[in-house]
């Protein structure tokens, strides 16, 4: 495992020097250059198809990128992950998503513990819960047929079921309607509870830790208002559900000790869609395709441990991020579905990525002297061309972007489709080759402007272009193919942590802010000013109180 320094590499000095060296090539000469372009830097993987053609990238770029994979022992980290080896070394434990969708025979084992038959077994319980619900066998209190799931939880036990769900809403059960609520703001909860009936809701309490304060508060508000509206404690438990890993706290908060499924600390929240938190999306898709997820992310699981380096797409996207952010000075990576359904997506890997990456420093606590995590960010397009695609193509700030697509579409509406491809193309394409001043010059004289009006404008409508994006295809949004995305993100995400030498299953940064406002809640409540902070914090907290009249 890596222990030099990134930057003392010879590998990583071969890469500056080789930066340097491409500084004034333009991926337009490169295309005009290499009519085989867009067949060598192609490859497909578990009914995915990257296109990474559009990349400021030769073969000498990617031979010492595989070099920098190798030397910071890559392949070893793939297999210590699969293993089960303690990859989350601040929390001394494995990270092992990739067991929960593991459909072969073999044992998966946690320090020595084979844990493969509780994940079976937990599939199956979920199986006859997803069946009882959707058969209408397990019903509400007066009997009727659940009509509607409540998912109470936040960040990871949110995020992922939610794009899931939203992602796969061509397969949903019709009579099921899936809600979720995650943030401790009043009004995500009342607007929910609005629309609701109280006998035919199933609310489901999703939380890893069972400690997580908006996730708590609004069970709690969930629960009073099931109480106040027919229901009542004996009733609790046909109505309450939870996936915890910390079933004495959710027994202890009254949920039934036979409603709850397992979690375990050796999945990470943002890679527990995988799990029991799925259940949400189980119950909209039905299990059958939930399973497709499954094995859609298995397809890609076994790509990324078996493809050599050169052909694996997860480790071609991750090597990629770190040529532009490290050697580019990019601190930013868009993520573009072009699918509706999509949508979602960046928000996951929002979490997924920053706070798997977003760190300061190597797993054995020595400061980086390196960027890590980009900004993720993005939307769905076409929506974003009319907004903020501005800045990827004339802005001063590089943010390589991924363009993301499914071939066929669930709702064949007129032109649209076709309409939507062209669009996605057309961005990638104009990206990759800008404008020259001359061409926009030429432009503005044919269309009748004056001379001086041409130079006028023509340094306006110039786009430089030779900015990066990959291209993602599949056939169509189907279980399969969106477990496979989700998953190829999941290794592209550790990948990068792995050569950056960062524990990317931790999250110590998201701790500080909870500690801090226990104790501001705690002054915004009370008359108190025992505790002062910083003359901000204070200054706020007595904003709050005079309006609420505490003090
Ligand atoms: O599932 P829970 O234990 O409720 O945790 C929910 C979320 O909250 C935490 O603050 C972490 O930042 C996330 O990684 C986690 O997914």
């Amino acid at each position: 495992m890596p222990t030099k320094p990134l930057i003392d590499q010879t590998e990583w000095q071969a890469l500056k020097d080789h930066r340097s060296a491409m500084d004034s090539v333009h991926m337009r000469d490169l295309f005009d250059q290499d009519p085989d372009r867009f067949q060598r830097y192609f490859v497909e993987a578990a009914g995915l198809s990257l296109d990474y053609s559009k990349n400021r990238i030769t073969q000498e770029t990617l031979g010492h990128l595989m070099a920098l994979a190798r030397a910071r022992h890559l392949p070893e980290q793939i297999e210590a992950l699969f293993k089960g080896e303690h990859v989350n070394n601040t929390e001394d434990r494995p990270a092992l998503h990739t067991a929960l969708r593991n459909l072969g025979d073999g044992p998966v084992e946690v320090d020595g513990t084979d844990i493969m038959p509780e994940v079976r077994q937990t599939l199956k319980r979920m199986e006859e819960f997803v069946w009882r619900v959707r058969s209408t066998q397990w019903r509400g209190f007066s009997n009727k047929p659940f009509t509607d799931v409540v998912s109470i939880g936040i960040g990871g036990s949110f995020l992922g079921p939610k794009l899931v769900s939203a992602a796969l809403k061509p397969y949903w059960h019709g009579q099921l309607n899936c809600h979720y609520v995650a943030n401790i703001d009043g009004s995500h909860i009342t607007e929910v509870l609005r629309h609701i009936n109280p006998e035919t809701t199933l609310f489901l309490i999703q939380s890893k830790s069972f400690r997580t304060q908006e996730t708590l508060e609004n069970t709690r508000i969930a629960r009073e208002w099931f109480l106040h509206n027919g229901g009542s404690e004996d009733r609790i438990a046909k109505h309450f559900v939870a996936v915890t890993a910390n079933e004495a706290e959710a027994i202890d908060f009254g949920i039934t000790r036979d409603n709850i499924f397992p979690m375990w600390d050796w999945v990470g929240g943002r890679y527990s869609l995988w799990s029991a938190i799925g259940l949400p999306t189980a119950l909209t898709i039905g299990m059958e395709n939930f399973r497709g997820l499954l094995a859609g992310a298995h397809a890609m699981d076994r790509h990324f441990r078996e493809a050599p380096l050169e052909e694996n797409m997860p480790v071609i996207m991750a090597l990629l991020g770190i040529w532009y952010g490290n050697f580019w000075d990019a601190d930013a990576h868009a993520v573009l579905p072009y699918d509706h359904y999509l949508r979602g997506l960046p928000a996951h890997l929002m979490q997924l990525d920053m706070e798997s990456n977003g760190k300061c420093v190597r797993r054995g606590g020595e400061p980086v002297h390196w960027e890590t995590g980009p900004i993720i960010w993005g939307g769905a397009g076409a929506n974003g061309q009319h907004a903020y695609h501005q800045l990827l193509h004339q802005g001063t700030r590089l943010s390589p972007a991924d363009f993301i697509m499914p071939l066929h579409t669930h709702n064949p509406v007129g032109q649209h489709h076709a309409i939507l491809f062209a669009n996605c193309l057309s961005q990638a394409q104009a990206l990759m080759r800008g404008k020259t001043r001359d061409e926009a010059h030429q432009e503005l004289l044919d269309k009748g402007h004056s001379e001086d009006e041409a130079t006028r404008l023509a340094p306006h409508k110039a786009i430089p272009g030779n900015k990066p994006s990959n291209t993602l295809l599949f056939d169509r949004a189907t279980p399969h193919t969106i477990g496979a995305l989700i998953a190829l993100y999941e290794h592209k995400t550790f990948t990068q942590g792995a050569i950056w030498d960062v524990d990317s299953f931790d999250q110590w940064g998201v701790e500080l802010g909870k500690q801090l406002g226990q104790t501001i809640l705690g002054r915004l409540n009370a008359d108190t000013d025992d505790i002062t902070t910083d003359s901000s914090t204070d200054g706020l907290i007595k904003l709050f109180r005079k309006t609420h009249d505490v003090d």
